[in-house]
């Protein structure tokens, strides 16, 4: 029985959203990899297994804005009174990418000193990082480095995918944004993060950059599912997971075809 309510109309991508500055960007492909697209699409025929989720978390300096930022994405909601995270806060957020349902935990972590410990303990198993710096304080966005320090620490750096985010964008004159913009985007290539700025408060980027962090997880996931179960193959048949009952054959002359 599925007892998940199905996904939101406006949390389907069928595309791959584009990135902010191609400066700064994980890939500037402008859609999916072709191995992905192949292997969804045969997931009508279940070849890719059926539920995928990825951990994101979200770090960074106290009060640049990491609440504001999920609870903007998620509920659509803004508050202006800072309530500090107590350790870790945790939503989940369901979307479909290419057909396959896909969903991001996203872990809001602490920023202040003081319950650093704690939400430390959530850092591991990550599949992305998002660093959180206010676009107004460039103290905010030095501390970005040891923030990545410190999440990679409980995370493997070859396989996880970095954001570097600029908040509170409202807060800045186009001509204070400019320079600031140049730091970030010298920070991010730096730390092989994806750059990004938003507004919590008016809304601008938000949707689009949580777009970009499902769609770049959803594909690497697939990605490192497909090279594992290449791996599991014996002859021509594959097992999804260990408790799924069903064996898939796969479509390995099709996949000659149309995967590179
Ligand atoms: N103007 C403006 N204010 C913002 C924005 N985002 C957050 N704020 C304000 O900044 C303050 C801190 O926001 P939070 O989201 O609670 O900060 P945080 O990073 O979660 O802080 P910690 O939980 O202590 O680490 C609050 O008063 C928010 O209203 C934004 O985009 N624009
Ligand atoms: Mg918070």
């Amino acid at each position: 029985m599925n007892i998940l309510a199905p996904v939101r109309r406006d949390r389907v991508l069928a595309e791959l959203p584009q990135c902010l500055r191609k400066e700064a960007a994980l890939h500037v492909h402008k859609g999916f990899h072709p191995r992905v697209t192949c292997a969804c699409q045969e997931h009508r025929t279940g070849t890719v297994g059926r539920f995928k989720i990825s951990k994101v978390i979200v770090v960074g300096d106290l009060s640049v804005g990491k609440t504001c930022l999920i609870n903007r994405f998620c509920k659509d909601t803004f508050d202006k009174n800072y309530k500090a995270t107590i350790g870790v806060d945790f939503e989940m957020e369901r979307f479909e990418v290419l057909g396959v349902p896909f969903s991001l935990q996203l872990w809001d972590t602490a920023g202040q000193e003081r319950f650093k410990c704690i939400a430390s303990t959530y850092y591991r198993g990550a599949q992305a990082i998002i660093i959180v710096f206010n676009l107004n304080d460039v103290a905010s966005l030095e501390h970005t480095k040891q923030w990545l320090a410190d999440a990679l620490k409980e995370n493997d750096p070859s396989s996880v995918l970095l954001f570097l985010v600029g908040s509170k964008k409202d807060l800045s004159t186009p001509a204070q944004y400019v320079l600031m913009e140049k730091d970030a985007l010298k920070m991010a290539q730096e730390m092989k993060a994806e750059y990004w700025a938003v507004s919590s408060l008016t809304g601008e980027n938000v949707r689009e950059f949580f777009f970009r962090v499902a769609a770049l997880t959803f594909e690497a996931n697939v990605l490192a599912e497909l090279e594992k179960s290449g791996a599991r193959r014996i002859g021509d048949v594959v097992r999804i997971s260990s408790e799924d009952s069903n064996l898939y054959l796969t479509a390995s002359k099709k996949k000659l075809t149309c995967c590179r």
